[in-house]
């Protein structure tokens, strides 16, 4: 259901906001805290930034970048625009576990292992982790999640860096580069030891055919290599392209005179290359490893290397970082090895410094990274044309849920989405995120966002169900209405319920503003912005007034009335929207006026 298709912006002007001070971006409603705090701190939440003394004295508002890795000057310099950067390198698992909770990003690269202890560390303050290169590998993904925090990564600007030093492993270890150099440098001149092998003619079976792998077939089509390449994701029209065949597994293992990985670490490469997938090797195959040390089972290749299935390896990268001293791989006369190295050219050192240092600010600034790991990435045209929407659902759903009677649990939830766009044309998971934290954030002390909304949902035990409906028309806008609606409830408010025995709450989007349109069955009409007040009442005159009459005495602003009836003279519903929160004594007061039967009082 969920598409990533970017509808176009048709009518700008129509998504102008009202007045009233708003979040200065939609998806600081997603990532609440961000750049708005200090928000009040509600007893044993972990969900609000607290800042200390001295990070509030010295520091103003500005929010907190610890950068625990070697990053290039020219993402240090956007990060300062914007925020205080603290350059710590080699912290302890501990120290960087102290010092989290005062951070509100943290940018790593590959030797830091951003666990779950540093997200419990960081006691909710932590909205931002920014992996300064490609591999997530070490970032403790779920745990983020949990946490609400967005995980955003560097995902080109050290492609070439890696794919340069996979051809110069290749390359060195065929040649013997490092053997022989050590060898010279040790008083030798053994010309015959170090016969190399040619590249030109042979088979390069790329494993990974991602950006790194597809730029290592390139150039080693350019060197007169044949290269075959095997990604279960690959789009063949990609490697048709560069003129590479893709083929099985078995089938790249079996014919291959070297190997080169570029595939990520997971659970399921995890030593892909193994005692089993040797034994399917070319005897005499020569395997490169600019990926992670992890999907080669390593004690595995130390016995495929003496058994002379493999011939020659050049690793950059390896299960442990670095590797033990005596490592038997590491020490392996036949094997090449690099301190991971891959993207540690100076040209992609800045490149990932900017594009990481511009994904933490814009996430830090309440906008969705195009890099997000952890959340969808939501182009920013949709972005801007959801804007109201977003808003709309995240307040049809703390309505709703207002209107739960205490002591019932909310398990049921469902979402009729009004549209006349196309299925692949409209992506709900925003919205679907927002209405998910319109319910919880109002009965519990959990934040949500867009990174942990659907995680919560479920921890919860909170089915969220949601249908199309499609309308003719033009899908000028991207949305008609948005219904929420809870089962299995009862209400303390009994005309929120539909003839189907669910709260029921609708509402749309008017000149930009979203506008509540239906509570029940009973068709209002009153901008979502303050608070509203419900009453049903019997349908008779000056209602209005006695009601207007009450609030206006504690000069409670009354900005919106509307009254929705069945038939004249029957029930009808009145939706009052006030600026200020009325006393207990008005509330009193409104609920004895003879005609009202039943009221309710919701904050937005
Ligand atoms: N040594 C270094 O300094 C560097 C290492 N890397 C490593 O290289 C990896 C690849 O980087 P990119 O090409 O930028 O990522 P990418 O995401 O563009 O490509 C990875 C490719 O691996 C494929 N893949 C996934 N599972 C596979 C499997 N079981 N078998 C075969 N292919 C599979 C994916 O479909 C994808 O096409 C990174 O995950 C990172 O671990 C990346 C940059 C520098
Ligand atoms: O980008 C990657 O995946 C890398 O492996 C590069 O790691 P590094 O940032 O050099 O520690």
């Amino acid at each position: 259901m969920a598409s990533l298709a970017t509808p176009t912006l048709k009518n700008p002007s129509s998504l102008s906001l009202s007045s009233k001070p708003r979040l200065p971006s939609v998806l600081s409603a997603a990532f609440p805290n961000t750049l708005h705090f200090p928000r009040s701190l509600p007893q044993g939440g972990r969900r609000f930034l607290i800042i200390t003394a001295s990070a509030s004295s010295s520091f103003s508002n500005k929010p907190t970048v610890l950068v625990a890795e070697k990053l290039g000057e020219a993402g240090l310099e956007l990060l300062k625009e914007f925020a205080n950067v603290d350059c710590s390198y080699n912290l302890s698992p501990e120290e960087l576990c102290t010092k989290i909770s005062l951070c509100d990003a943290l940018i790593v690269r590959s030797g830091t292992k951003v666990n779950r202890e540093v997200f419990e560390s960081s006691g909710g303050r932590l909205k931002v982790v920014g992996r300064a290169g490609v591999g997530i590998d070490n970032v403790d993904l779920s745990a983020a999640t949990e946490h609400g925090c967005l995980v955003v990564n560097a995902p080109t600007a050290n492609t070439v860096a890696a794919a340069e030093h996979g051809i110069a492993l290749l390359a060195a270890m065929a040649r013997n580069v490092a053997q022989a150099d050590a060898s010279v440098k040790a008083g030798k001149w053994q010309r015959n030891k170090y016969v190399g092998v040619s590249l030109v003619g042979k088979t390069l079976a790329v494993l990974g055919f991602g950006k790194v792998g597809s730029e290592v077939a390139r150039r080693a089509k350019g060197l007169g290599m044949h290269v075959i390449a095997h990604d279960p994701y690959a789009p063949a029209d990609r490697a048709r392209a560069i003129g590479v065949e893709l083929v099985s597994f078995d089938e790249a293992l079996a014919t291959a005179d070297f190997i080169s990985l570029h595939m990520p670490l997971t659970p399921a490469t995890n030593k892909m290359l193994n005692d089993e997938t040797f034994a399917k090797m070319k005897k005499g195959v020569r395997i490169v490893n600019v990926a992670r040390g992890g999907v080669i089972d390593e004690e595995a290749l130390v016995r495929a290397l003496d058994d002379g299935i493999v011939a020659q390896a050049a690793l950059d990268v390896f299960s442990e970082e670095p590797p033990k001293p005596d490592s038997k791989l590491v020490q392996h006369e036949r094997v090449t090895v690099t301190p991971h190295l891959g993207a540690s050219t100076m040209e992609a050192q800045e490149g990932v410094a900017i594009e990481i240092a511009e994904a933490v600010v814009g996430a830090l600034k309440g906008e969705l990274a195009a890099t997000a790991v952890n959340a969808p990435m939501v182009p920013a045209e949709v972005l801007t044309e959801l804007k109201p929407y977003v808003e709309l659902a995240e307040k049809l759903g703390r309505l709703a849920v207002q209107l739960v009677a205490g002591g019932s649990g909310v398990k049921t939830v469902k979402v009729s989405y009004a549209t006349s766009r196309a299925p692949d044309d409209f992506d709900t998971r925003l919205l679907r995120a927002m209405i998910t934290k319109g319910i919880i954030e109002p009965i519990s002390s959990v934040f949500v966002n867009l990174v942990n909304a659907d995680f919560t949902a479920k921890q919860r035990g909170l089915r969220i169900t949601e249908e199309r409906v499609l309308l003719d028309g033009s899908p000028e806008s991207p949305l008609e209405s948005i219904q929420v609606q809870i089962a299995n409830v009862e209400s303390k408010f009994a005309s929120a319920m539909s003839e189907t025995g669910e709260i029921r709450v609708e509402g749309r989007v008017k000149d930009g503003i979203p506008h509540l349109t239906k509570v029940g069955s009973f068709e209002v009409d009153v901008s979502l912005e303050g608070s509203i007040i419900l009453c049903r009442q019997v349908d008779q005159p000056g209602m209005i007034g006695t009601v207007g009459n009450i609030l206006g005495e504690e000069n409670v602003n009354v900005s919106f009335m509307s009254v929705g009836r069945v038939a004249p003279r029957k029930h009808a519903v009145m939706a009052i929207g006030v600026d200020e929160q009325p006393s207990k004594e008005s509330l009193k007061r409104i609920g004895e006026v003879p005609a009202i039967e039943e009221f309710v009082f919701l904050k937005l």
